[in-house]
């Protein structure tokens, strides 16, 4: 395996600090290959603007369409391109973070916004008209696979069917979904662990064991099975439903889609 570890944690001494070490000493101790995307230590550039794109930026800056105009032109900045050349050379991407707000901390958003341009990450393959605007399960990253390892401050029972917080698949489908699989990454079960500020030290040997266990056995792991190409819902609306009728479930890129 050739696995990429995208750390998201401004503290190198922290829980999810010691999580990333464990998983580089792991894999590489299994004869793996890992590289590491230390963001904070990297100093990453979280947000998107038009430096990015050099000549390429229209005005108004488009940036979809600019990211990959720049992208084809190979006029990406240095620290993007050097993120896509090592999301190509993985096989497998590891996500390391802590939960903040229900989901990434910027930086890691920041990340995916800057890294997964137009071109790169989608509008590729053979159902990137975007007037359809779909396509989940292809593109170039297509064939990876990816896995959220994330804590959380609140206790699992908040994170259960009818806990508070809503179930942990719910929060974290905008980031399996949404962002690995709509580019074609196949998305392993997340490793999460809960409750985790009030982890005490001599809890740590248990979550390390658990860790190594999952990490160990990635290779086997089956991919949660996500509805690729949605094509189809966009007709139900106009075409098969009678008036005021609402199917359930989403189609691509959580557009829920209603009868009139
Ligand atoms: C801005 C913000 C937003 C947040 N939003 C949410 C939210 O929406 N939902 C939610 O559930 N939580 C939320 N939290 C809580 C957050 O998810 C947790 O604080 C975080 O997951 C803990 O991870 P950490 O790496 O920062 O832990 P740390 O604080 O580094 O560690 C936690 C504990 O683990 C133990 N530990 C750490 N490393 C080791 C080690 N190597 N060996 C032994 N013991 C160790 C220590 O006892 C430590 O007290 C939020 C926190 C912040 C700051």
């Amino acid at each position: 395996m050739k696995t990429l570890i995208v750390h998201a944690h401004p503290e190198p001494e922290s829980l999810n600090g010691s999580l990333k070490d464990l998983a580089v000493s792991t894999l590489e101790g299994a004869g793996h290959e890992v590289r590491v995307s230390d963001l904070y230590a990297m100093k990453w550039k979280a947000v998107v603007d038009a430096s990015d794109y050099g000549s390429h930026a229209s005005r108004p800056l488009k940036v979809a369409l600019d990211s990959g105009r720049a992208f084809d032109a190979g006029a990406l900045t240095p620290d993007v391109l050097a993120e896509q050349e090592k999301l190509l050379w993985a096989d497998t991407i590891i996500f390391q973070f802590p939960l903040w707000w229900y989901t990434v901390p910027a930086i890691l958003k920041g990340w995916v916004d800057r890294v997964f341009t137009y071109r790169f990450a989608y509008g590729v393959g053979e159902h990137s008209d975007t007037r359809y605007g779909e396509r989940f399960g292809e593109g170039t990253l297509a064939g990876r696979r990816a896995l959220l390892s994330v804590t959380t401050g609140g206790p699992e029972s908040h994170y259960a069917a009818r806990g508070i917080n809503g179930p942990i698949d719910d929060l974290l489908f905008p980031i399996q979904h949404g962002i690995l699989y709509y580019p074609g990454i196949e998305v392993l079960p997340p490793f999460v662990l809960y409750g985790t500020d009030r982890m005490r030290a001599e809890d740590y040997p248990q979550v390390a064991e658990a860790w190594r266990q999952r990490l160990l056995t990635l290779e086997s792991t089956e991919p949660i099975a996500f509805r690729p190409q949605n094509f189809g819902d966009y007709e139900i609306p106009s075409l098969h439903l009678k008036e005021g009728l609402e199917p359930e479930g989403r189609t691509g890129f959580g557009l829920h889609v209603r009868g009139r």
